[in-house]
């Protein structure tokens, strides 16, 4: 588990994070979400005692970072792919890391195998396409086996098949029970991995909401088709629902939803062409809630 609390960071004149606060469990695959300098990447630094607040806390597992007593063993974590020192082959590198956390190197070629890189276990990695390079950092990540996972923009710049890999990993890890994060600038990304979503923006908190209550929040009504609308617009009416004509001579509806809908235009022996929920894209969710927060946002005149 991981518990952000009242998190506060400020660099110079700029508050990256803003009295943040938010708790991501275990068991599915939570999204980190904002615009471009949202203060995300600060956020999992600070999680991960690599930088300090100014006030509040962040906890692993009900600790501080520095509190813990096998880090790598509580919490994983991939930031920055490109950190690796090209020089190195892959399996020393990860030898290094799990030698120096009390790891047996074992689990290194454990790893290697998981994330698809034992075939280049002794290939350099100034070698190592970006995508491998985020595969070696995942490897990483889970070296010590964690119960907490913590990803920052995992796909940027990677092929389909890459994208779809690391989806399918991250889904896999919290069906392990882990506690997953992992953040993204990109709704379109998190909507096909992330269960729940914790949206930030100027470093405050905007939503944190599974995907399904974003999707319902932004319900639009329900569009209704049927060869006898006056009939139909009057029972609806009748039954608490507000009745809008739309293009085509279909209706939208809004108070009902599409089983209250059906079974009041059944119950009148009312037939129906089309009954269809319409909702905002989450993409459109998205940027409804944070158009007030991205940095380098088009001005309106
Ligand atoms: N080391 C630093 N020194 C000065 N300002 C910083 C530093 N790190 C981050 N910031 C500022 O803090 C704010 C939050 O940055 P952060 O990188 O955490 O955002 P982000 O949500 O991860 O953005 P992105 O998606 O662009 O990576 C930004 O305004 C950024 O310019």
């Amino acid at each position: 588990m991981i518990e952000v609390r009242e998190l506060t960071k400020r660099y110079g004149g700029t508050t990256a994070v803003d009295r943040l606060s938010f708790t991501v469990r275990p068991g599915s695959v939570t999204g980190f979400l904002g615009p471009n300098g949202a203060g995300k990447s600060t956020t999992m630094r600070i999680v991960l005692g690599l930088d300090r607040p100014a006030s509040g806390e962040a906890l692993v597992n009900g600790r501080s970072y520095t509190a813990l007593k096998r880090p790598m063993r509580e919490v994983g974590a991939l930031l920055d792919a490109g950190a690796v020192q090209g020089g190195r082959r892959a399996f020393d590198h990860l030898g290094w890391l799990a030698r120096s956390n009390g790891i047996g190197t074992r689990r290194v070629a454990e790893v290697l195998e998981q994330v698809g890189l034992a075939g280049v276990a002794r290939k350099r990695v100034a070698g190592f396409s970006l995508g491998m390079r985020q595969r070696l950092g995942i490897a990483a990540a889970l070296l010590g086996d964690p119960g907490v996972l913590m990803f920052d923009e995992p796909v940027n710049g990677l092929d389909p098949d890459g994208v779809r890999w690391i989806r399918e990993l991250m889904r896999a890890l919290a069906a392990e029970g882990r506690t997953v994060l992992v953040s993204s600038h990109l709704m379109s990304e998190m909507e096909l991995t992330a269960d729940r979503l914790v949206i930030i923006g100027r470093g405050r908190l905007i939503a944190d909401t599974s995907v399904r209550e974003l999707a319902d929040r932004f319900r639009r009504g329900v569009l209704v088709r049927s060869p006898r609308p006056a009939e139909l617009t009057a029972v609806l009416a009748a039954a608490g629902g507000l009745v809008e004509s739309a293009p085509g001579g279909a209706l939208t509806v809004t108070g009902m939803d599409v089983a209250a809908i059906g079974d009041t235009a059944a119950a009148h022996g009312i037939p129906l062409y089309e009954v269809a929920s319409l909702s905002a894209s989450l993409e459109e969710a998205y940027m409804e809630l944070t158009a007030e927060s991205t940095e380098f946002g088009a001005v309106a005149r």
